[in-house]
């Protein structure tokens, strides 16, 4: 198809394409880039090694003369933090002053996967992927800059009060009901990648280094068991092995809700080590929700930990239960920005 005609056009160049071409293009560049790698490694000069990409259609980021280098046509400013893989930068067009970020994976340490299923991904509760590059021995992924994260809310305030932690899980439920819809599975839900607005009104779920994509059935593709994500939001299914779907990101979004309410990861207030062991052979962790929450948000928790998950509430189901909980405390009335609050310790 036309996606074969851009791969011909795209080797060896940076070029305003249409995201369609970014899986195929890098399955292709993982492989042949790998052995090209090695004589690279010595290479370190910007101007010396290879550079080729796309960059999807947008004003603000622009190759010049078909290439998109750091430290020329774009700079690096701050550290944010470790994504899944790679660095995470804030960075800045030289010719447009646009701001955006990225993230530099070693090649060795690429998933096509994060590549190819974001880029099938427009939805406003997902950050935008901007494009992605091969330099040398790195790829570097470009995204759409955000104030900060789910995560970094939660540790500067302690924890969040319940409408407000309500308010951003029925965002995260929208946003995986659009993933199921899309047959894609992010596997790595957590309030670190999810990134909010300037106002914190908003979140958008980003770094999809973990993902998969869903067959007809729903079951991932990749087939691999192996357990992703962080610990101690992984669902049963994944630290147990078995065949995984969209409903590992439907426990992945309770625990984060338990974060966000108990200012804590769960889990980790009542075992220290191998916690895969405990969520495979403990009941879920429903003694962890607040015993001042409303009996909605414990509905919603009830039928999101649900261990089998067959049982377990889809995206759809359990955004309609959050967002009836939200009313019940009587809709959003925090601010996003608001006092720190202790977080709650084993009562
Ligand atoms: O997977 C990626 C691909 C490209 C990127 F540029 C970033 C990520 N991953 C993440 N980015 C962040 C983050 C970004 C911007 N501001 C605060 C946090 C948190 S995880």
């Amino acid at each position: 198809g036309d996606c074969s005609l851009a791969l011909a056009g795209l080797r060896g160049s940076v070029s305003q394409g249409d995201p369609c071409y970014a899986r195929p293009f890098f399955n292709a560049v993982e492989r042949d880039a790998r052995e090209e790698a090695d004589e690279l490694d010595e290479l370190s000069a910007a101007d010396s090694v290879s550079n080729e990409g796309i960059i999807f259609y947008n004003d603000k980021i622009q190759p010049v003369d078909s290439e998109y280098k750091e430290g020329r046509e774009f700079i690096l400013s701050n550290f944010i933090k470790e994504g899944s893989y790679g660095e995470v930068h804030s960075a800045q067009d030289v010719n447009t002053g646009f701001r955006f970020a990225v993230k530099k994976i070693a090649l060795k340490r690429f998933s096509s996967e994060e590549v190819g299923a974001w880029s099938a991904l427009r939805s406003p509760c997902v950050v935008e992927l901007f494009g992605v590059i091969r330099e040398g021995t790195n790829v570097v992924l470009f995204m759409d800059h955000k104030s900060g994260s789910l995560g970094q809310l939660i540790a500067e305030r302690g924890r969040l009060p319940e409408d407000l932690s309500l308010h951003y899980h029925s965002q995260v439920l929208t946003g995986l009901e659009y993933l199921v819809k899309k047959k894609v599975v992010h596997l790595d839900i957590k309030a670190d990648n999810v990134l909010l607005s300037e106002d914190g009104r908003d979140s958008f779920l980003c770094d999809f280094g973990h993902a998969e994509r869903l067959d007809n059935q729903g079951q991932s593709l990749s087939g691999s068991n192996d357990m992703k994500g962080t610990e101690t939001h992984m669902a049963p299914e994944i630290v147990k092995g078995e065949p995984r779907g969209a409903k590992a990101d439907v426990w992945s979004s309770c625990c984060m809700l338990l974060h966000a309410l108990n200012g804590c990861q769960p889990w980790t207030r009542y075992y220290t080590c191998r916690l895969y062991l405990k969520i495979a052979d403990e009941p879920p962790p429903l003694r962890e929700i607040p015993p001042d929450c409303s009996p909605l948000t414990a509905e919603v928790l009830k039928a999101g930990l649900q261990k089998d998950p067959v049982k377990r509430a889809s995206a759809s189901d359990l955004k309609e239960k959050a967002l009836r909980a939200l009313k019940e405390v009587g809709g959003l009335t925090s601010p996003a920005r608001g006092p720190h609050t202790e977080p709650l310790y084993v009562v």
